[in-house]
């Protein structure tokens, strides 16, 4: 089979594109980034590839919301090419300010069951400002939860960095939490120790470094083709990226490559 395709989606703003389409390249894939007005100047571009994925960053400028603008872009223009591609077995992934925008869509959680969102219905959750009211960057330690998300396989713990002001996930009814654990949509969650389990008790800042509740960094729709995130896989392609790499002794890819394999070989 040909190698699997990649459209690197950006807006005015993003700033992981560069990096993310590097990611996918060096997995095996061909990434071509493309800017939202290609897209909505001919939507069946899109049937081109096997992946979709919204890179990190401050698409139109954070301006009403982290994402809010782009989401709302995929959904009222764009519904009926994203509708086909969640529909195919095909794979969607969204990184930092690229799960705000899934989520804010409504692409998450659901995925293809709950797309396109009716126009009145209130979002089940969403991505707002850390608990500490800053813009904060540092690496943290996951846990993966779900046991069916393509892009988590074979992966127990990670560590990634994270960048970012809007990252606590807030649910509308914490009985949600039960179903997205019984459909395996919790997908990664912060942790402390390695040894330590997970728990849905909000660990304190740095562990869980914006409060999201139940330590939630990662939503999988049901079908485990979907994932949004908001550490940066592709800040970890290689050993040198990790602030301790030396002492660590660590060599050769980094662990956020992981990400980027299990997705192109989906296709194999
Ligand atoms: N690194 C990013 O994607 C930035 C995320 C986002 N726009 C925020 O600060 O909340």
């Amino acid at each position: 089979m040909a190698d699997p395709r990649v459209c690197v989606l950006r807006a005015p703003g993003t700033n992981c594109d560069l990096e993310t389409a590097h990611a996918f390249e060096l997995a095996g894939g061909t990434a071509d980034r493309h800017h939202i007005n290609q897209l909505l100047a001919n939507p069946h571009l899109l049937e081109e590839y096997q992946v979709l994925c919204i890179p990190g960053g401050f698409s139109y400028g954070d301006d009403i919301g982290a994402g809010v603008i782009f989401s709302r872009q995929l959904r009222n223009q764009l519904g009926d090419a994203i509708h086909k591609f969640l529909e195919g077995d095909k794979l969607v992934l969204g990184i930092c300010n690229g799960f705000q925008v899934l989520l804010k869509s409504g692409i998450l959680p659901g995925g293809s069951t709950t797309w396109p969102p009716a126009e009145e219905s209130e979002p089940d959750a969403t991505l707002t400002w850390n608990l500490n009211g800053r813009y904060t960057a540092l690496w943290t330690r996951l846990k993966v939860a779900s046991s069916n998300n393509v892009f988590l396989r074979d992966i127990d713990t990670i560590e990634m960095p994270i960048a970012h002001a809007e990252g606590r996930l807030v649910v509308r009814d914490e009985s949600l939490l039960q179903q997205w654990s019984d459909q395996q949509q919790i997908a990664l969650q912060y942790t402390g120790e390695a040894d330590q389990p997970v728990s849905h008790d909000v660990l304190a800042y740095p562990q869980n470094p914006n409060g999201s509740t139940a330590n939630i960094a990662g939503l999988s729709d049901p079908s485990g083709r979907v994932l949004g995130l908001m550490p940066h896989p592709e800040r970890f392609l290689f050993a040198t990226q990790h602030p301790q790499w030396t002492r660590l002794r660590l060599e050769g890819e980094g662990a956020g490559m992981k990400l980027f394999h299990n997705a192109i070989s989906y296709f194999a």
